[in-house]
């Protein structure tokens, strides 16, 4: 792949949503979404709740129908799902009757089906064991906390050696703890894999910690980015160093100033639709010498 193709490796063109009203009538939820990534870069998308941050996750997934707009991967453009984009919901969703094991076996049979059963196996207990699970990987969901059921949904998503892997608020449902120690596993990873990430989360922290850019979008309806913050801090992650970097508390209150806004806005009376070119010209890097959009 080119270098040019390295840093296109993925471009969302002009998203755009449209869920019909209790009347059948079309609401646009999200409205001409740009984003382009490089391979292995990870984005984090913070936005109100509701504003469409799922709904756009879903579209890239191809578990949303697009209304308008492509996602194109690695230089193709996708139509519906497939195993090359893998997704974490907050619940991983595990077959009950199956154990850790055989629960990712399911996608890595259908996606390496080439292989030996030998190999297959090597590849669910590689996964299994990144991500801390070497001795729990004959169990039963029941048998498993629900950190521990999640770590399964991460080694599923991660087996399929996706192109792109998209997370939607996979810590949504632990604890702190738990929370921080799956953050470190999944940067782990995607150090060691380079998957082109987009992670979807309400904590600015999470985002900061996790993320090379984050992609702020504005309050909907017709939700589109609003601005994107790169940040600056170097591979592997260490928390006690990005928390302890001068620059840390700069960025988190740039982020919660574009949230505090967007709320001020959602309460204003909704302004009159706009031209193309007017709304184009709203999407803007965020302030602030690291800051650098490319939406
Ligand atoms: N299937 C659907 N039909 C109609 N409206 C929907 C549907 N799915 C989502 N919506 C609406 O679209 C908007 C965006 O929803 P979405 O779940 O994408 O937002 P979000 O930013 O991910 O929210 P949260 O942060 O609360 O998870 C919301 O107003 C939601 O009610």
């Amino acid at each position: 792949m080119t270098s040019g193709g390295e840093q296109r490796y993925v471009e969302l063109y002009r998203l755009s949503k449209a869920y019909p009203n209790q009347f059948g009538d079309p609401v646009t939820v999200v409205d001409g979404f740009n984003l382009i990534m490089r391979r292995g870069e990870v984005v984090s998308l913070i936005g109100h709740s509701g504003c469409g941050k799922s709904t756009v996750l879903t579209m890239v997934a191809g578990l949303n129908s697009i209304t308008e707009g492509s996602v194109v991967l690695s230089g193709r453009e996708v139509y519906g799902a497939g195993p090359d984009r893998a997704v974490v919901f907050q619940a991983p969703c595990l077959l009950p009757w199956m154990t850790a094991i055989q629960n990712v076996r399911l996608g890595v049979d259908r996606v390496f089906s080439h292989g030996t059963r030998k190999q297959r196996n090597e590849i669910c207990e590689y996964y299994l064991d990144a991500v801390g699970l070497a001795d729990s990987m004959h169990k039963y969901p029941r048998e498993l906390s629900g950190g521990m059921q999640q770590r399964v949904g991460i080694a599923r998503a991660i087996a399929l050696k996706p192109k792109m892997l998209l997370l939607d608020e996979p810590f949504g449902r632990l604890d702190s703890l738990t929370r921080m120690e799956l953050q470190d596993v999944i940067l782990k990873i995607l150090d060691r894999e380079k998957i082109s990430t987009m992670l979807v989360t309400h904590d600015v922290d999470e985002a900061i910690y996790m993320a090379d850019r984050i992609c702020m979008m504005t309050t909907g309806p017709r939700a589109r980015v609003g601005q994107v913050l790169e940040l600056p801090f170097a591979r592997p992650r260490v928390r006690e160093e990005v928390l302890e970097d001068p620059l840390y508390y700069d960025l988190r209150g740039c982020l919660v100033s574009f949230l505090e806004e967007q709320d001020k806005r959602k309460h204003r009376p909704a302004p009159a639709p706009k031209s193309e070119a007017a709304t184009e010209a709203e999407t803007e890097p965020a302030s602030g010498a690291l800051a650098a959009a490319e939406a």
